[in-house]
This record gives structure tokens, sequence and C-alpha cells, in this order.
């Protein structure tokens, strides 16, 4: 029986993530509206085994807070449409400075896939990258690829394929705060899980509760009125 699953590409911009989505996409490409923002995303659709997938082409980011437009599009996608599996694409040469992007999807979402893209430029670069130790670490597969290249691209599509039926299980890793801030969570936590039950990740919920992010509240509050409407 054919189903079908939802991928959403995050990551920085300029990290090769168009190139991913053409690769696997190709010419079945169309625009639509999201989470209720008056923004054209560019989703595609292919099928790998007997399964659809639908891929949304998200804008690049440097993080996930409201600072801009493209922020709270990326963001609000994740949150709110919940796909099935996010990738979040990283640039191998620059992978410290991408990994933020990372560690801020395993706030809100165990259904993510890291996949370390232009590695064969970090290969030029005589950077090493060992996707082994970062699994264990992170508690996510992580995939090394070339978009452009077209390398690591089966181990991809079988990893997505293992996520979205659920034979692999994530346990992404979460970052602790400094005693205060772990504090004002535990605080918050019990209260914010009392409203969100299992709709919202309950932790970044609350985070972003000590952000003082009203706009991001206030969408929450309007989905779970209409929810429980
Ligand atoms: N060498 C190399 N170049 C790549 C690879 N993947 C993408 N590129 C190049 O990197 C540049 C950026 O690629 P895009 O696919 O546009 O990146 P993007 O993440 O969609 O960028 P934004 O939409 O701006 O966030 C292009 O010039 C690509 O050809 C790769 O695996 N290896
Ligand atoms: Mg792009």
């Amino acid at each position: 029986m054919t189903k079908s699953f939802r991928i959403a590409l995050a990551g920085n911009p300029n990290t090769g993530k168009s190139t991913l989505f053409n690769l696997l996409t190709g010419l079945k490409q169309h625009t639509g509206n999201w989470a209720g923002k008056t923004v054209d995303l560019k989703a595609g659709t292919f099928t790998f085994k007997t399964n659809q997938y639908e891929m949304i082409d998200l804008p690049g980011t440097y993080s996930l807070f409201s600072n801009s437009k493209d922020e709270e599009i990326a963001r609000d996608y994740i949150v709110f449409e919940k796909p099935d599996v996010t990738l979040v694409v990283l640039d191998a040469t620059a992978l410290e400075r991408n990994m933020n992007l990372a560690l801020q999807v395993m706030e809100i979402t165990d259904r993510l896939i890291i996949c370390i893209n232009l590695i064969d430029e970090a290969e030029k670069m005589g950077i090493k990258i060992n996707e082994k130790v970062l699994m264990k670490r992170l508690g996510v597969p992580v995939i090394k690829i070339s978009a452009r290249n077209k390398s690591g691209i089966p181990m991809l599509l079988d990893t997505i394929d293992r996520v979205v039926t659920g034979a692999i299980q994530c346990t992404p890793y979460q970052m602790t705060y400094d005693e205060e801030t772990e504090k004002k969570i535990a605080l918050l936590l019990p209260t914010v899980e009392k409203i969100s039950g299992n709709k919202f990740p309950a932790r970044w919920l609350s985070l972003r509760l000590l952000d003082g992010d009203t706009n991001l509240l206030q969408q929450i509050q309007q989905k779970i009125t209409i929810m429980e409407g």
C-alpha cells in the first residue's frame, strides 16, 4: 500500500538544500502556502520504494527564532505542519557554525536526519568527518552526501524510509542550559505540558516563553483554540 510522507529541508543559506531538492524531485515541483503564511514555498514529490514523498524546500536560516520572516517561515513549518521528517542540511566545510541550527531543530522534533552536504569540498580541504561519532553523540542519523556529485543519496533515501516508518527511533541530544534557565524551565514545564499536550514540544515552548516570544505564543494560543473549538 502506498503511503505519503512529508519531508522538510532546513539548513543555513547556501548549504545545497535546493540542489538536493532538485536532484530528488526533478520536474515534479509546485508551490503552495503553508502554516497560514502568505508565502510560497517550493514543494516537490518523489517516490521511494512504495512510498510517496512531498519535499518542502524551506528558506535558508541561521537559526529558528523570530529574527526574520524567513526564520519564522522555517520554524512555523516545522512546529505547526509537523513534517514526518526534517532533513537538516549542513555544510561539511563549516560544520561547527552549521551545528547551531541542527541543535535547534533537535529541540523541536525527534524526527530528523542530519545530512552533511558538500562532502566533496570538505574532502578537497582535507576535512575528515566521523559520522558514526556524531550519530552517537547527537542521537539522530547522520548521512554524508554530495548533492552536486549525487553521492550518498541511496543511503539518505534508505534512512528517510527507516525514519518515517519508525524502523529508526531518534533520541536527539537535548542541550542543557545554565542552572538558572534550567530552574525556570522546570517551573514552567508542567503548565506548558498541560496546555500544549503532546501537540507542541513543551521544553522548546518553555524556552520560547522565557525568551518572551509573544508572537509565537499568540499563534500557539490560536491553534489550541481551533483544536479545542
Ligand atoms: N561542491 C559542491 N557544491 C554544492 C553541493 N551542493 C550544492 N552545491 C553548490 O552550492 C551552492 C548553493 O546551493 P543551493 O542548493 O542553492 O543552496 P541552498 O541551501 O538552497 O541556498 P539558499 O536557498 O540560499 O538557502 C550552489 O552553487 C550549488 O551548486 C555539493 O554537494 N558540492
Ligand atoms: Mg535554496
